[in-house]
């Protein structure tokens, strides 16, 4: 199968992540995008970050009606913080069957020359970018290349950090997440 490899912070996952992998799965030949939940992206710090099992739990609960959409923990047991290239060696050996490309938000191509062997991701996989509103450049090398495919879409301007910081401040960002997430999120008082 050709999979999506939708990785991710998801502090909390929202209505932007969901589109973007609903998407990809509705318009690329990808029979599957996976949620990769990182328990710690290299360039984040760990401040206001969720359990690795709370943010799984609010990816499981929005994508658990979309059956080409799952997620994934695979990253719960490797060496933090994550770098995607060891993760990815590890799933090729794991799914020797599988394909696999990279979805990631223009954001993290503009810093992508500064991810851990990113040449070697390149020479392997495809990687499908989602337009977003973000500091900084492309670099010329990434906005031509055969690999880097960028996505027609229409720009969401949503993050996780701007739902965070809503809640703290008492607002209402009901709409902002899967409605599922949202009921799992405010019992649990997430983020207040
Ligand atoms: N609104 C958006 N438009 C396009 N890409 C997005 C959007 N939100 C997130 N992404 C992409 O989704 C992936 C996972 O994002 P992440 O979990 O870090 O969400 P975030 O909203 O950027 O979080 P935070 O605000 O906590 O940094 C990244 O590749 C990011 O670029
Ligand atoms: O491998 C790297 O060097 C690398 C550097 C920055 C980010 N990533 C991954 O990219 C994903 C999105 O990152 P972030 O910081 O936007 O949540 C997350 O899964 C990170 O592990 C990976």
């Amino acid at each position: 199968m050709k999979i999506g490899l939708y990785f991710g912070t998801f502090n909390p996952i929202h209505v932007g992540h969901l589109t973007i992998a609903n998407h990809l799965a509705e318009h690329s030949d990808m029979d599957q995008v996976w949620f990769v939940v990182t328990p710690l992206s290299p360039f984040k710090k760990k401040s206001s970050l969720l359990d690795n099992h709370q943010r799984l739990e609010m990816v499981y609960r929005a994508t658990k009606e979309y059956p080409n959409l799952r997620p994934s923990d695979i990253e719960f047991n490797l060496p933090e913080p994550n770098y995607t290239i060891n993760t990815l060696t590890y799933l090729i050996e794991k799914f020797s069957e599988h394909q696999f490309a990279l979805i990631m938000g223009e954001d993290n191509l503009k810093s992508f020359h500064k991810w851990k062997n990113y040449e070697l991701i390149l020479e392997n996989h495809n990687i499908y970018v989602y337009p977003r509103i973000s500091k900084g450049k492309v670099e010329s090398r990434f906005s031509s290349h055969p690999k880097i495919i960028k996505v027609d879409a229409p720009i969401m301007q949503l993050s996780s950090t701007f739902i965070r910081n809503e809640i703290k401040a008492g607002r209402n960002i009901r709409p902002m997440l899967p409605e599922h997430v949202w009921g799992y999120l405010d019992e649990m008082n997430f983020y207040k």
